[in-house]
């Protein structure tokens, strides 16, 4: 059976420009753009997982985050439960510490992007808001 791993992943809105990192070229889904975040670890809540991410990964402090979609999704070596979450606030500024490129982008940019094929239905339910 497929090893299944939980992921906290952030949309970062500031002023109608979203925060993506690129995934480095030798990670799963590697080359992509992705909505920042991680491996949840044991024990960790979704909201306590994301905050330590964004901290790790960008640098960067989330003070405000709320639920905005859930899914799990089959890629041949392994499942993933993705919970992405809302991040309205955040402390610092964002810089890829892992050697990734970040950068913000507007949503109509966003929506051209090559992301993991998991994230078709949460870049459906971004397209239809607001
Ligand atoms: N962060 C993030 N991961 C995603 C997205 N879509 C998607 O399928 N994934 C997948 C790719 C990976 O298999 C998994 C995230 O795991 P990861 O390996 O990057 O986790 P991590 O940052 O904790 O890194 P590490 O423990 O391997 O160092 O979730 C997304 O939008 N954001
Ligand atoms: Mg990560």
């Amino acid at each position: 059976m497929n090893k299944t791993i939980r992921v906290a992943a952030a949309i970062i809105e500031r002023d109608g420009q979203f925060l993506l990192s690129k995934r480095l070229d030798h990670l799963h889904q590697g080359g992509k753009w992705e909505f920042p975040g991680g491996k949840i670890e044991a024990g960790e809540t979704v909201e306590q997982a994301l905050t330590r991410e964004l901290q790790e990964e960008l640098n960067i402090t989330a003070t405000s985050q709320s639920q905005f979609e859930q899914l799990t999704f089959d890629y041949p070596e392994k499942t993933v439960e993705l919970h992405f979450q809302w991040v309205s606030e955040f402390k610092g500024e964002a810089e890829g510490v892992e050697g990734q490129e970040v950068k913000w982008f507007s949503k109509t940019e966003l929506l051209q992007l090559p992301f993991p094929d998991a994230n078709v239905p949460v870049l459906e339910k971004l397209k239809s808001i607001e």
